[in-house]
């Protein structure tokens, strides 16, 4: 079953001045999608096409699976200044309409996770980088939607919560949830997605498994994503 279908014809910030062309694809329940590409491809703005965060798309999108609920981590945090931690986590709860008890059990378990029970009362405006990624990736995860669109999470994440974040991912993909990721960390890329779109210059120069890249992108059989990137962008 499709959580996700894309099928954008062409979409950008300014009518006749398209940015990007032809971008299609799905993704299945469970499945987890790589988006990659040069700086500048139009991985962000497929992203917020797809979102409905963009005026100029011409195109279909379709949020499937059980409500067509989804989660958009994005790449830079969006906090309210004068709102702490935990008055975030409650904005999103009744934002989604959560029942106070599934609320509480789960905000407990991410603040844990991430190591930030003991900060939960604090303005996020004094918090870390990776500390406000972190908030952005609990705040996602309380939904448990069908489908998570995160735009680059690695970069601002220490070793421990890339981990974190990971395992998560991983049990909520066992749930069903399909994911949408953008990154340029390609050696995890490679090691998480089950299939990849590789964009560049506002279009799909390839895309399926790791293996089906390696062959349109002319490369060995053991050739790792990056040689695939060089060898297509
Ligand atoms: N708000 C905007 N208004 C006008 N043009 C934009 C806007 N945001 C991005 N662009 C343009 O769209 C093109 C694609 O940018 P986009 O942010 O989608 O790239 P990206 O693949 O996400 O890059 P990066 O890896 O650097 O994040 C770029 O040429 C950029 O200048």
């Amino acid at each position: 079953m499709a959580v996700l279908e894309v099928d954008i014809r062409k979409a950008g910030y300014a009518a006749d001045a398209e940015i990007i062309r032809n971008i299609a694809f799905s993704i299945e329940a469970g499945e987890l999608v790589g988006l990659i590409g040069p700086n500048g491809a139009g991985k962000s703005t497929t992203i917020k096409s797809l979102l409905g965060l963009i005026r100029y798309v011409d195109g279909s999108v379709n949020f499937g699976g059980e409500e067509g609920r989804y989660a958009y981590v994005p790449e830079q945090p969006v906090l309210y200044e004068y709102m702490t931690l935990w008055e975030h986590l409650q904005l999103a709860a009744s934002a989604y309409e959560l029942d106070e008890a599934t609320f509480l059990q789960r905000a407990e378990t991410m603040l844990e996770r991430f190591r930030l029970t003991g900060e939960r009362h604090k303005l996020p405006t004094g918090f870390s980088k990776g500390m406000q990624q972190k908030m952005m990736l609990i705040i996602g995860f309380l939904l448990k939607p069908d489908v998570y669109v995160v735009d680059e999470p690695f970069v601002g994440l220490d070793p421990r919560a890339t981990r974190d974040f990971l395992e998560l991912l991983e049990d909520e993909r066992r749930r069903g949830a399909g994911v949408l990721m953008c990154t340029h960390v390609l050696d995890t890329a490679e090691r998480i997605c089950n299939r990849i779109i590789l964009i560049n210059d506002g279009s799909v120069v390839a895309k399926g498994t790791l293996g089906e890249i390696r062959e349109q992108a002319g490369c060995a059989e053991d050739a790792p994503l990056t040689d695939c990137f060089y060898a297509l962008t």
